[in-house]
């Protein structure tokens, strides 16, 4: 669980539930803040936001203590928001004559603006906002590396992402990165791992940029070392295929998620579509991943594959139409300091929503109050299984 605004003091994020004894540390939490703010096509505040990590609780000595782990993501500019966001009352004088202070009244198409208003009974945008803004991510990074770090030394499970398409341009076909490649997509400035498309990315967010406008994209997270027998066929909302989708649609512009090649499998016949199954040296195993590695709600034992379509960014320099809350006249929509484009960055995002839903799939699976049980138990499963 998360709490806090954009424009807020800090972020925190809660983890309740994981092991004692994963091995983590305010740098590695800081270290993968970093890698959310890069990519090229963010705006101003990625340049200057400094992610101030800290943690509240759950850890000692670099080792978490299995108790809930709690770790809060400072906003550099708070001293600039301090008025308009205050907790306490203010005297509505000291909210007049500063531009920020005013009520947004101009809700963006494809921004929470105006469907949050209507619901919550707000006459300001700026209380549906701040907590929809993908600020917010900044918490769930940080809380995901706790994941992230339980999963690697419990299981060996290695978690990568990389942009596959960015607007109308797209990555070769078959390019997936390895935890050996990760350092590579990081150093890309789109995270693409195809350096003619990188090239063309870049062109696009520069054309888009120019013509006051924005893009989307889409991401792929792969997780490496993944058993068979995570999630379950028995239950619809046990189903990882379900959880993960849940998982990736709540980040902020995904609007489709794709499990393996999904959408290449509803195109073809079923004699394409399927990963066909032969024995191998070292028990079963599959001619291809169409299927991501997941059958029926539950990991094959092959990497585990899935992909989010994020839509274009909704404020643009040149707004789109809309109406004035205050007025009922047509007017142009808030425009404000923006991203052109947030792809890679969204790709750093859904690699930490799959470690949130494999953690809480493998302590499903496996329990443990500590890392050493967990993988106690996993190997004991892994000796045990009755089809290798
Ligand atoms: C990493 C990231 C950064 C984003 N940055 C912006 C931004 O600068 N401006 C904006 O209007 N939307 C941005 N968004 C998207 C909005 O937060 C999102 O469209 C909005 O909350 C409405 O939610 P929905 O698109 O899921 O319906 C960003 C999304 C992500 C994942
Ligand atoms: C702050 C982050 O992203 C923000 C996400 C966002 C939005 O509307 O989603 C709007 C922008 O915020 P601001 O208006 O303060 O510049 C982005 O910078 C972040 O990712 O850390």
């Amino acid at each position: 669980m998360t709490a806090g605004e954009s424009h807020g003091p800090e972020l925190v994020v809660t983890i309740d539930g994981l092991p004692a004894g994963v091995e983590l540390t305010t740098e590695a939490v800081a270290a993968e803040l970093a890698r959310r703010r890069l990519g090229y096509g963010r705006g101003a505040r990625m340049k200057f936001e400094a992610d101030a990590v800290s943690f509240i609780g759950g850890l000692r000595h670099g080792r978490t203590l299995g108790s809930p782990v709690a770790i809060r993501v400072g906003n550099s500019e708070w001293p600039k928001w301090e008025t308009v966001m205050a907790a306490d009352p203010v005297d509505p004088a000291e909210l007049e004559g500063v531009a920020r202070n005013a009520p947004l009244t101009r809700p963006r198409p494809g921004h929470a603006d105006l469907a949050g208003m209507q619901k919550y009974d707000h006459d300001d945008a700026r209380p549906i906002l701040e907590r929809a803004s993908a600020r917010e991510t900044a918490a769930r990074v940080a809380g995901g590396t706790a994941a992230k770090a339980f999963l690697k030394q419990a299981f060996g499970i290695e978690i990568v992402s990389h942009v596959k398409a960015l607007g109308p341009v797209r990555a070769k076909d078959g390019l997936v990165p390895t935890p050996d490649d990760a350092a590579a997509v990081d150093a890309d400035p789109l995270r693409c791992m195809d350096p003619d498309a990188s090239a063309r990315m870049v062109a696009e967010v520069d054309a888009a940029k120019k013509d006051a406008d924005t893009l989307g994209g889409v991401v792929e997270v792969l997780a490496y070392n993944v058993p068979p027998g995570l999630g379950s066929h028995v239950q619809w909302d046990r189903k990882l295929d379900a959880r993960l989708a849940t998982a990736l649609m709540s980040i902020q512009s995904v609007k489709a998620v794709e499990i393996g090649d999904g959408l290449m499998q509803a195109a073809v016949r079923g004699s394409s579509a399927h990963d066909e199954i032969v024995p191998g040296p070292d028990g079963v195993q599959r001619l291809t991943d169409r299927a991501g590695g997941l059958e029926g709600g539950i990991t094959t034992g092959q990497p585990l594959r899935v992909s989010a379509m994020l839509k274009p960014i909704s404020s643009l320099t040149r707004p789109l139409r809309t109406v004035d809350t205050e007025t009922g006249e047509p007017a142009e929509a808030i425009n404000q300091r923006s991203d052109v484009c947030a792809v890679p960055a969204g790709a750093v995002v859904a690699e930490h929503m799959v470690a949130y839903v494999l953690a809480e799939a493998a302590l499903e699976k496996f329990g443990g109050d500590s890392v050493g049980e967990s993988r106690r138990n996993f190997e004991q499963y892994l000796d045990n299984l009755r089809v290798k």
